[in-house]
């Protein structure tokens, strides 16, 4: 079925609401892949960025025909928007839910999967990470932005929690403030594990492109929210109101579920 309804649209930001979640998984699936192609056309790389949660499942679209013959899997480099500090073969990895509902089932090439060190502190963690995507900046694997000296992936995908979490930014969280750093640790996350690295957000907003994808009932409130385009920003109540690139696209893929309470939006019967 088609797309069946639609939000307040302006040049920054777009809504995209589908009847249901396998609708989005196939219009997700073409997204990333126009994302990936356009990229590979213009640089002849792709550099993208995974968080954890649902979005692995609803990428899976990608590992079927025609995306597993036709994308240019051994351009993509793949980082991690978000990862929790655990070893990488425990059921809390993010790089072992990608690697094992995504990864592994397309012929990416595994020297251009760049996951975080999983045997030192958070901190250092965080740290490495950060020379890690310096030096792949460096040697332009990963773009620069032309408006800070961030690096500009050219896709950031992000789930987000009912509470408006994005990333491991969590509401009120001091790291919604920095801005010194392009990865950073927190060590007390509300949602578990409590230790992550992240990104922050000015990394996340020099991005070319950021999905936000959301399913379900459970965020239909914080949906309305955060997609309102009077709110501000406000750290304190919802980081995801936090994201709005400065010269990239942002598209929102939701469900009908999510997009339950939003005004204005009508779906056909
Ligand atoms: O590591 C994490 O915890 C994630 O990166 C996190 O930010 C996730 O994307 C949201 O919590 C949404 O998760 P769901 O889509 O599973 O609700």
């Amino acid at each position: 079925m088609a797309l069946s309804g639609t939000g307040k649209i302006n040049n920054a930001r777009e809504l995209r609401i589908y009847e249901n979640s396998d609708e989005l998984r196939t219009e997700f699936a073409e997204y990333i892949a126009e994302i990936s192609e356009a990229a590979v056309k213009d640089r002849g790389i792709f550099a993208i960025a995974l968080s954890g949660g649902s979005l692995i499942s609803l990428m899976r679209k990608l590992c079927e025909m025609p995306y597993n013959k036709t994308v240019d899997w051994a351009k993509w480099y793949i980082f991690w928007v978000d990862e929790r500090v655990v070893a990488k073969s425990h059921q809390d990895s993010n790089y072992k839910l990608a690697k094992d509902g995504f990864l592994t089932k397309v012929p990416v090439i595994p020297s251009h999967v760049h996951s975080i060190n999983d045997s030192v502190s958070a901190e250092q963690a965080a740290e490495e990470y950060e020379f890690l995507i310096r030096q792949l900046v460096r040697t332009r694997v990963v773009s620069v932005s032309d408006f800070s000296d961030c690096p500009k992936f050219d896709l950031i995908l992000l789930g987000m929690g009912p509470e408006g979490h994005v990333a491991s930014l969590f509401p009120d969280h001091p790291v919604l403030e920095e801005t010194e750093v392009w990865v950073t640790f927190i060590t007390d996350s509300p949602k578990p594990p409590p230790e992550r690295i992240t990104f922050t957000l000015p990394v996340i907003n020099s991005a070319s492109n950021v999905a936000v994808v959301v399913t379900g009932s459970n965020k239909a409130e914080t949906v309305k929210i955060v997609t309102n385009d009077d709110v501000e920003p406000d750290r304190s109540l919802l980081p995801a109101t936090m994201v709005r690139p400065s010269n990239g696209k942002l598209v929102w893929f939701l469900d009908k579920a999510a997009a339950s309470k939003l005004d204005g939006v009508k779906f056909s019967e």
